[in-house]
């Protein structure tokens, strides 16, 4: 089967401009099939509070009103997507920049949870898998930010992670897929501040005890819960580390068993 590299990058890299250009260069040097997904929550945070609005987060995911709306799509699809795709363009790679709205790349219905209203926060229904191969199939470089939409006129904020793992399980049929998740961390750690300290291997049981005994916890559980669905979905291979994409991989791999 053919390979195919999604790779997605969080928001306190894409803060670290020389660490993004590496990321990015790294990327570019890739000779498989690929697609970047990135995120951004940090800097939609810290402009949001220069604009007075305080950024309201739960269980990871952001509450998101009609002007936090304005605020991450001015970010994400705007700023951000748009000066990874000009990089890109610089290293070669004829990359496109998307949201899910784009091309109706990846639909999605408003999260509901009892007690708690997100508002324009987004669930993954569908993947439009024939778009993204068409795509592929002309050496586009396709460049998700965290944005979909449901086809009612409405963008969704989606958490990016979540973006990734859907596109892995959706492409899992056509292709051997490999998922990257970038972050500022050397990997998943015994101990979240000693970068010496990265889990080489996580299965499903040992992920367990890892977040029974809080040595994995806040944005880390999501990550990995998507993660693990993915591989559940037909993914390839999962690692979660700092760098290495064409290079070799310092970090933690997961699988199932
Ligand atoms: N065991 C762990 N190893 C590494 N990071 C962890 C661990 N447990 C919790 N974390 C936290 O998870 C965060 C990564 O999740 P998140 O902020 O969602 O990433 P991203 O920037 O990719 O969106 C890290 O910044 C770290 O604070
Ligand atoms: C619904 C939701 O929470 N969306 C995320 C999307 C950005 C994201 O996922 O960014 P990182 O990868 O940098 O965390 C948010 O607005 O923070």
């Amino acid at each position: 089967m053919e390979k195919l590299k999604i790779v997605k990058i969080g928001g306190n890299l894409i803060d670290d401009d020389q660490k993004l250009k590496d990321i990015l260069q790294d990327f570019s040097n890739l000779n498989d099939k690929k697609i970047l997904i990135h995120g951004g929550g940090k800097l939609a945070s810290a402009l949001s509070t220069q604009l007075g609005i305080v950024p309201k987060l739960h269980e990871g995911r952001r509450i998101t009103d009609k002007e936090s709306l304005k605020i991450v799509t001015m970010v994400y699809a705007g700023f951000i997507n748009k000066s990874i795709v000009a990089y890109l363009q610089s290293f070669g790679d004829n990359a496109l920049g998307l949201t899910g709205a784009d091309l109706d790349m990846i639909r999605s219905h408003r999260r509901i949870v009892t007690n708690i209203d997100y508002g324009f926060v987004g669930d993954i229904d569908e993947v439009n898998g024939e778009a993204l191969l068409n795509l592929m199939n002309s050496n586009v470089v396709p460049v998700f930010c965290a944005l979909t939409h449901n086809g009612k006129g409405d963008l969704l904020n989606t958490n990016a992670d979540t973006i990734a793992s859907a596109l892995a399980a959706s492409l899992s049929a056509h292709f051997s897929v490999d998922l990257i998740y970038l972050f500022e961390k050397g990997g998943v750690l015994h101990k979240p501040d000693d970068d010496n300290s990265v889990i080489d291997n996580i299965n499903l049981s040992t992920y367990e005890k890892l977040k029974k005994d809080g040595t994995i916890s806040s944005g880390m559980i999501p990550k990995l819960d998507n993660a693990f669905t993915a591989l559940k979905e037909g993914v390839s291979s999962v690692f979660v580390g700092a760098s290495g994409i064409s290079k070799e991989r310092k970090g933690t791999i997961l699988s199932l068993d």
